[in-house]
């Protein structure tokens, strides 16, 4: 089934796609480092695990990387032994929700943009019915529907899409700081990672080579990071 397309509540056909854009995958191979102490340095070495809880989720222990001098001396400084530090993974993204809010504003631009994001979700194993997107006309009313989707409960993650491009007068910046506003005021106010997916540009051709162009796809790459974000938050930091 192909992911829903809503537009001020009218449902729209399914986007199809039509090339496969060239993307690297992410390795984000979960690592453990553990040090031990050598007279009076830190050394480290590495190698790979995954926490044995969250299959899935990297967990990295960390002990005084790098080099650290005469600690014996600096007990106020004495690190411990193993930190736990977590991030998110992209290996386990089947079964997660996301809603992608695209502005309307610029489309030559926000509709490869958005095929970027769609792309990149189905290679991670995202099921088209566990996508929802919804077009608002430009990029300042992302903030108030992000906003709104994120409080529903319903998804993981929120993607934001737009294209705000200099033009003679200073709407720029007025637009591109209140959908940067708008959408970070959305994750805080309902606590559901937003992603910043707004390109701001001086120009369209700028625009144009992030959207599939020279500079690749940043729509892809927020996909990436809304299933990071989504995984972290599914795994790790979860509400008690
Ligand atoms: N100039 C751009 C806009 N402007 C429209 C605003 O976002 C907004 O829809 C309007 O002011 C009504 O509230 N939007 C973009 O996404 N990109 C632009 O370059
Ligand atoms: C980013 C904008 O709002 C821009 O497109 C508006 O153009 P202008 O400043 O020439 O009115």
């Amino acid at each position: 089934m192909a992911a829903a397309s809503f537009t001020a509540g009218i449902q729209k056909s399914p986007l199809s796609f039509g090339h496969q854009i060239a993307h690297n995958k992410l390795a984000f191979t979960p690592v453990s480092i553990v040090s031990f102490k050598s007279s009076s340095h830190f050394v480290t070495s590495s190698l790979s695990s995954s926490s044995p809880t969250n299959p899935g989720v990297g967990v990295t222990l960390f002990g005084g990387v790098g080099v650290e001098k005469n600690l014996k001396d600096r007990s106020a400084f004495a690190q411990t032994e193993s930190v736990r530090q977590v991030t998110g993974s992209l290996t386990a993204a089947a079964g997660f929700r996301f809603a992608i809010v695209v502005a309307r504003f610029n489309e030559i631009v926000t509709r490869p943009l958005l095929n970027g994001a769609l792309e990149t979700f189905t290679r991670y194993s995202v099921k088209d019915e566990d996508i929802d997107v919804v077009w608002v006309p430009g990029s300042f009313e992302i903030g108030v529907v992000a906003a709104r989707l994120g409080k529903s409960k319903k998804y993981d993650a929120i993607l934001c899409i737009g294209a705000v491009v200099r033009g003679d007068t200073t709407h720029y910046d007025a637009v591109s700081n209140s959908a940067a506003s708008g959408i970070l005021s959305a994750s805080l106010s309902s606590g559901v990672p937003c992603i910043f997916g707004v390109l701001t540009t001086e120009n369209m051709d700028q625009a144009m080579n992030r959207a599939g162009g020279k500079s690749g796809n940043k729509g892809a790459e927020a996909a990436l990071t809304a299933i990071e974000m989504a995984s972290l938050f599914k795994h790790d930091l979860k509400e008690q």
